[in-house]
């Protein structure tokens, strides 16, 4: 391997003046902990932020100011009326319904501080307890019941629980949570529920994804929650893109990436109509958002034009910008955040290993393989080249492994996800197209060869897996 040449030896360099404040850091922890070179990088969990703190303090004031308030924070977004006060001539029956309502609040809040919920805006619905009240209280189909059981879900998760009565009741949501933590079924579930039939007038639904693996996966899952019914669900495939009348197409629920419902929407002949859209997902909105996605997104945003539309927005991170565009365009809605504003799961260990240089990674990343090569594995890398360089450095040595980035084809893509999800290769490298959203059972290591550019990334990174203690490896 020529060093000059190699991309796997032009990585980031950890920069320890810049960075001297982190760097000490670990100093101290590795006083305290005596591992080896590896440290603990639950640093990343942020402490809350200036606005949480405004919605806490602003949250106490409120509640000084009206008892009968149902809200734990305040109302961020727009067309937020205040909550209804009871008077003091209210009669016995009033009384008695203001009391149950106290009660319930109190159940409320009890429930989200267990679960780590917290919520903004007005008349937040209460959160479920169990998938049961899902029948009990919203008469769900038993369909859907059943469906539950088959796929093993026996309990909902966080942002299930208050997610899913917030979309039932007819609220926007915008919604943070952990990757891996249920969101799918948080906006699929309530979307089925209410959509009760299918039927022939046109697409009902759209879920937005910021790629195409993403898209895939959602629609996978859709169909799984929705098996049973006979709504019609599509992906919206290059081939569905290219050969489609859409003012014909008999589809419910429509699951797409922003650039491909683009380019149907500004097709000149049978384009596709999305007036009568009933239901908006943004999965990933923080991606959705971001400047090369953000003109797709906002042309498809604009063209579900349905004045009573219903949209929702989650994402496993909570960047200032996009709460700025929820509030520009969302009505009465609702924020759920689970956990910290932007933290990693706690469930994953996280370990950072100091290799000191280029050769030094690619000398420890065979060492940790010796050791104890336990797959599957992830390897994330911050470019195509080095990828590709990475892939084949370690194919050489005869490791089953696989690459995915954006050079390659969609069948290409798909066959490595395929090998990868049936064990035919144990380590997959990838460039950050496969961070986010992305459900891989039983992946038990995942390494950021190359440091993530920013926070957000590695916690998409490693929160793609919902296993208990997986490990995820940081190599500098
Ligand atoms: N209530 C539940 N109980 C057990 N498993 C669940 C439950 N809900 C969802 N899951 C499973 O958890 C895994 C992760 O779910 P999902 O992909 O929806 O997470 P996510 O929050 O959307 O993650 P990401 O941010 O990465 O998109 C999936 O395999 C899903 O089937």
């Amino acid at each position: 391997m020529e060093k000059d040449t190699s991309f796997l030896l032009t990585g980031i360099k950890f920069n320890k003046k810049r960075f001297a404040g982190d760097f000490s850091r670990f100093k101290k922890r590795k006083q305290r902990n005596d591992d080896g070179p590896v440290d603990d990088l639950s640093y990343f969990k942020r402490e809350d932020t200036e606005a949480e703190k405004v919605v806490v303090s602003v949250n106490k004031k409120r509640k000084r100011k009206t008892k009968a308030e149902r809200v734990e924070g305040f109302s961020v977004f727009k067309g937020s009326d205040s909550v209804p006060v009871v008077t003091d001539e209210g009669s016995e029956q009033e009384e008695n319904n203001q009391k149950e309502l106290n009660r319930q609040n109190e159940r409320d809040l009890r429930l989200r501080k267990k679960y780590g919920i917290h919520v903004s805006g007005n008349n937040v619905p209460s959160p479920l307890q169990s998938f049961a009240e899902l029948s009990t209280r919203y008469g769900c189909e038993s369909y859907l019941l059943h469906n539950l059981v088959k796929l093993g879900f026996k309990e909902p998760t966080p942002i299930q629980r208050q997610a899913i009565p917030v979309l039932l009741s007819g609220r926007e949501c915008f919604a943070k949570a952990p990757t891996g933590s249920g969101k799918t079924l948080a906006f699929v579930y309530p979307m089925l529920m209410k959509l009760k039939q299918p039927s022939k007038d046109g697409i009902r639904t759209v879920i937005l994804c910021h790629t195409r693996e993403l898209a895939a996966q959602t629609t996978r899952e859709c169909k799984k929650m929705a098996k049973g019914s006979k709504f019609r669900i599509k992906l919206m495939t290059k081939e569905l893109l290219r050969n489609t009348d859409f003012t014909k197409l008999p589809c419910d629920i429509l699951i797409s990436t922003p650039r491909r419902l683009q380019l149907c929407i500004c097709k000149k002949k049978k384009k596709i109509d999305l007036s009568r859209v009933e239901y908006l997902v943004l999965d990933e909105s923080d991606k959705l958002f971001e400047r090369s996605l953000l003109e797709q997104t906002d042309s498809v945003v604009k063209a579900c034009s349905n004045p009573s539309i219903i949209r929702s927005l989650f994402s496993a991170t909570l960047p200032g910008f996009v709460e700025d565009v929820a509030r520009t365009v969302m009505h009465d809605a609702v924020r759920v955040i689970v956990g910290d504003k932007n933290a990693a799961s706690e469930s994953i260990k996280q370990k950072l290993i100091f290799a000191g240089s280029e050769e030094g990674k690619l000398l420890a990343l065979h060492q940790s393989f010796a050791e104890s090569l336990n797959p599957p594995m992830l390897i994330f890398v911050q470019s195509i080249e080095r990828a590709e360089e990475l892939y084949g450095e370690l194919k050489f040595d005869s490791i089953r492994v696989g690459v995915i980035h954006s050079n390659l084809s969609q069948e290409q893509r798909e066959s490595v996800i395929d090998d990868f999800r049936a064990g035919k290769t144990w380590v997959l490298i990838a460039t950050d197209v496969l961070g986010r959203g992305m459900d891989f059972k039983g992946v038990k290591c995942v390494i950021n060869y190359d440091f993530p550019d920013c926070a957000a990334s590695y916690i998409h990174r490693i929160g793609m897996f919902l296993n208990l203690w997986i490990h995820s490896y940081v190599y500098m």
